[in-house]
């Protein structure tokens, strides 16, 4: 795997780190500039809020950290890695086992019962199944999620869903945990409610996190807010 000689030495490097990424995308006969030189840093067990007016570019960055979407210039390193280096498959690799997804709607298989749904990342990656059940139960215990195991997404709250998509995208012990808009569609008591349990599980687990919301209750309470404007990362 590429490691970066610049990385490999010297300064310990960020668990996540954007440098210089620009994307555009062609809308008819103009290019929308959304990406300029967007640089962003982030440590293991650091949580940062992702705050922006809608269309700036929040899911494209975050599309880009996750490894989803190349940049059309600009690198990303996962620690000393720079993943701009690597082929495809190894894209998809270190997406399925080191970083953790969680959207808007949970996105849960509705086939399978909460404590399947987290054993799948799991199983895919090779775990063996009594592996998988041990700790989508840890899991779901520390989400206070212990009776809901057996219940399928349609049997769970809205707030119980998003936990249990949580569990999911955590079930791999990823290194990054990138959340887009993860508590937008629940009411102000049960969103609070989930970040309580996401963000006990960050301190505990180091996970490098970067959540976007428009939620600034929620921005208030991570370790630091940053947010999007003329296509760079800025402060908040
Ligand atoms: N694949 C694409 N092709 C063309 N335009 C795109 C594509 N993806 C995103 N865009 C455009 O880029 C801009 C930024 O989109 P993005 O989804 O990143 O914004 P956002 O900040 O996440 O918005 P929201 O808060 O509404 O989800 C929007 O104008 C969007 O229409």
């Amino acid at each position: 795997m590429a490691v970066d000689p610049r990385r490999a030495s010297g300064l310990q490097p960020a668990a996540l780190e954007l440098s210089g990424i620009v994307r555009s995308f062609d809308e008819g006969d103009r290019q929308l500039d959304i990406l300029k030189g967007a640089n962003l840093r982030i440590q293991a067990g650091e949580m940062v809020a992702l705050v922006a007016p809608s269309g700036t570019g929040k899911s494209t960055l975050l599309h880009i950290a996750g490894l989803l979407e190349r940049p059309d210039e600009g690198d990303v390193f996962l620690g000393p890695v720079n993943c701009s280096d690597l082929s495809d498959d190894d894209r998809t690799a270190i997406r399925r086992n080191d970083i953790g997804f969680v959207y808007q709607f949970h996105h849960l298989l509705p086939e399978f019962t909460a404590q399947e749904n987290i054993m799948m990342p799991q199983m895919i990656r090779g775990l063996s199944k009594k592996v998988a059940a041990d700790r989508a139960d840890e899991l779901l215990a520390y989400m206070r999620l212990g009776e809901r195991g057996k219940h399928r997404p349609s049997e769970l709250s809205g707030g119980e869903q998003q936990r249990v998509a949580v569990a999911r995208a955590v079930a791999n012990a990823p290194r990054i945990l990138l959340l887009d808009e993860p508590t937008g569609n629940l009411d102000p008591v049960t969103a609070t409610y989930v970040f309580d349990a996401l963000s006990a599980l960050v301190r505990a687990s180091g996970v490098a996190t970067l959540f976007a919301t428009h939620n600034l209750d929620l921005a208030g309470r991570m370790d630091r807010a940053i947010t999007l404007q003329d296509g760079l990362v800025k402060d908040l």
